[in-house]
Formats: structure tokens, sequence, C-alpha cells
């Protein structure tokens, strides 16, 4: 604490010259509260009775219950040890606030894995987010949202294979919003030295555990040089203890820039940051590759995890049966693979990659005509035969 509280004087005397050292100084060990926790989040992995484990279901809005329902259904065809618990998340007044129901709340405590539909936010007005209320409730710090080309699946590039780590709780999200006179409002982007290292540590460890040979860190810390260079100087301490995993820093814009010029630089890393800009950078990699429809993501916590697609409710589509199961699929296997559910996942994941590169039933989003029923039944007869 009493380091944390030094760097935060330091820092807030700093000039811009001073900003080069305060990036450069080494953090004492006793400012790495997690540096010899264990990367991974724990999953209780307990069976009940019936010989499956229950993982809890949160549908969700717009096209949740639609993709939701053809997940269901696939892992019911190939009998997936997995019994639903589903909930609901929709807001109810407690002591005079909006909350999620506690008994949403207690089901993922329980089970420790959770499948998520995606929620909508109203703009501008109305209640918080609760996607990013449930990533704070179970303090879900990494969003792990790997995007990576279909074979088959003609898009302008044929190998992006990168995997963006969100920083998940803080940053721009903090939520810390005020009007401080008429006509002024303040958003307080929120970065701290400990949810910085954690999702640094977290990044170097899944490039380890993935074969992935180099970290970048990306950032606007020529602009945000306090925010974002706290960030960086976090990274950089934890780089020190990864000697095989090559490390480097690149400027948000300048990758948005590059990557979409050209992917292939940015195959096999891992980029890592803060949470705006992986909310945003996270979108466009996938259009990289065909699309929302196609990319996963896991929220991952010590205590629980949460696994949902990137993309949102997509209202413009909802209640059409046209979504794209896929994105949300694949979320889940992520999560069969974070259950050690390893068969499964690999089983499923290779009759849905066919499916798409086949092109015979694919949905509208991939140019197809297929709707969410018929491409779910597609994999389905891949997977059993029939
Ligand atoms: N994690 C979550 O639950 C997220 C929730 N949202 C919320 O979702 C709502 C809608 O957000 P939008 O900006 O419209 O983004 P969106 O991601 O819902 O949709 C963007 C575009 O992609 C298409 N699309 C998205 N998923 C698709 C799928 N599976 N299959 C086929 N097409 C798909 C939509 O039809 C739309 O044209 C908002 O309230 C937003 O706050 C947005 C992103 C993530
Ligand atoms: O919470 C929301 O409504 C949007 C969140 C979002 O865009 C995301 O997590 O990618
Ligand atoms: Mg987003």
């Amino acid at each position: 604490m009493l380091a944390r509280r030094t760097l935060t004087g330091f820092a807030k005397r700093c000039s811009q010259v001073e900003v080069d050292s305060l990036l450069a100084r080494k953090t004492p060990q006793s400012h790495r509260p997690y540096a010899s926790a264990a990367p991974t989040s724990a999953f209780a992995g307990h069976k009940g009775s019936h010989g499956k484990y229950t993982v809890t279901l949160i549908p969700g809005d717009g096209i949740g219950p639609e993709i939701s329902e053809s997940i269901k259904a696939i892992y019911s065809a190939v009998d997936v040890p997995i019994e639903w618990e589903e909930v609901s998340v929709t807001p109810v007044l407690k002591g005079g606030k909006t909350v999620i129901p506690d008994a949403a709340i207690n089901s993922v405590r329980k089970n420790t894995v959770a499948l998520k539909g995606p929620l909508a936010t109203p703009i501008g007005k109305g209640h918080v987010s609760l996607n990013l209320t449930l990533r704070r409730t179970f303090n879900l710090f990494a969003n792990v949202r790997p995007c990576i080309s279909i074979k088959g699946f003609k898009t302008p590039y044929d190998d992006v294979n990168t995997v963006l780590i969100r920083e998940n709780t803080e940053g721009e999200y903090s939520g810390i919003e005020h009007e401080i006179v008429d006509g002024v409002v303040q958003s307080i982007k929120l970065i701290t030295y400990d949810a910085s290292e954690r999702v640094a540590r977290y990044a170097f460890d899944y490039a380890q555990a993935s074969g992935r040979k180099r970290v970048t860190a990306v950032h606007k810390a020529n602009i945000m040089k306090m925010s974002d260079g706290m960030f960086l100087s976090a990274c950089r301490h934890v780089s020190k203890d990864y000697p095989d995993i090559s490390y480097d820093e690149d400027l948000l814009d300048r990758v948005c820039l590059q990557i979409v010029q050209n992917p292939e630089p940015y195959s096999n890393r891992v980029m890592v940051m803060p949470n705006l800009y992986g909310d945003i950078l996270s979108d466009m990699c996938a259009g990289l590759i065909g699309g929302l429809g196609l990319t996963p993501s896991g929220n991952i916590g010590r205590e629980a995890s949460i696994f949902e697609a990137v993309h949102g409710s997509a209202p413009d589509i909802a209640g059409k049966g046209l979504a794209n199961p896929t994105a949300l699929l694949l979320s889940s296997l992520m999560m069969l693979r974070h259950m050690n559910l390893n068969e499964h996942a690999a089983k499923i994941g290779k009759a849905t990659l066919d499916t798409i590169a086949e092109g015979k039933t694919i949905t509208g989003d991939l140019g197809g005509r297929a709707t969410t029923k018929e491409y779910t039944a597609a994999i389905i007869a891949k997977l059993t035969g029939a």
C-alpha cells in the first residue's frame, strides 16, 4: 500500500520528462500482490448426483434466447455432461436500489462458471450495463477475446490469429461520472497498478500456456501519460518475469491502422490493453474474420468465470431466427476447455468450423441463407452422422 501511495504521489507531480522515469521505475516486490498467485480461475468441478456439472445459463436479451437454444440443442445432441441452471439477470428493486437478482448471483457463485447471452444496455439513460456489473461483481478481471480466421471461410485475410486480453474491471468503464456544473461532465478513467499488473500477468501466462511468443501492450500513454503510463509500467515489470516471451508496446491508433492493412504480423501474439481499447479493438478485429457472429470471449476471475460472445443483443435481427450462434457456441467451447472437457470442445469445434467451411448451410451474416435453427441442425447432423 505504502509503495502504491508513493507511486501515485510521485505521478501526480510528474512533468513530461519525469513520466519517462515513472515508466522506467522498478516496482518493489512488495508492490506485486499477485506475483505468486495462480493465473487461472477457480472451477468448482463438482458433478451433481445426476453425473453432470451444473453451469449457470443467462440467455440474455435480443438474439440471446435464440442463440442460447442453439447451444443447448447441440450440447444435448452429443451428451455434454452439463446441466444448465437458467437464471434471469433482469434488475429488481432491493433496498431502494435496482440490482441483479440474488438467485442469479448465487447461481454463478455456486457453479463458478456461466454462459451468458448478450445483455442490452440503454443508451444515455436507464440502468447501468449489467454486463459490466456482472464483471465487477465477480471481479472477472481478464476479458479474453481470441480472433482467429476460420479455415475455408473466405475473407480478405486468411491468417488472422490474435488474442486480445482486455482489463475488465476499471479504466474508462469504471462508471464514475458526474456533472460538475451545468454543461460540464467529468468521466473518470480509473487505472490502478494492481489491476494492470494482474491482467498483464494473466496475458503473459496465457501467452505461455498457448505457445504464443509475444505480448504487446496497446496504449495511448503519449496522451494519457499517467493512467496508460501506469498500465505500461505494470506490463513492463511483469514482462521481466517471462524472458521466453518477447514484449513490446504499440499505440492503439497505430494498431488499428496496421492490423486492417495487414493482420499477419499480429498473428501468434497476445495483445493486452485497458478496458475501452479492448472493447473497440475486439469488434474491429471481428470484422477481419467475418464479423461479430464469429468471435467468442471469456471473462475470467479467480472465483468465477463467465463466457459470452463479443457481440451484443443485435436488436436489428432479434426474433427473426437469423442470428449466427457461432460466437456464443465458440465461447461455450472456451468454457468447456476451462472445465477440462476438452474432447467435447474439440468435437463440437470441428463440426462447427467444418459446417462454416462447407458453406452450404450458413447464416446471412456469413453470406448464406440458413436460419439459426437450420445452421444448428447442420452442426448436429455432422456430430451425430444423422
Ligand atoms: N456483452 C454484451 O452483452 C454486449 C452487449 N451489447 C449491447 O447490445 C445492444 C446492441 O448493440 P449493438 O451496438 O447493436 O451491437 P451488436 O453487437 O448487438 O450488433 C452489431 C451488428 O452486428 C450484428 N450481429 C451481432 N451479433 C450477431 C450474430 N450473432 N449474428 C448475426 N449478426 C450479428 C447485428 O445484427 C448488428 O448489425 C446494446 O444495448 C449494447 O449495449 C453490446 C456489446 C456486448
Ligand atoms: O455492456 C454493454 O452493453 C456493452 C459492453 C460491450 O460492448 C462489450 O463488453 O464488448
Ligand atoms: Mg463491445
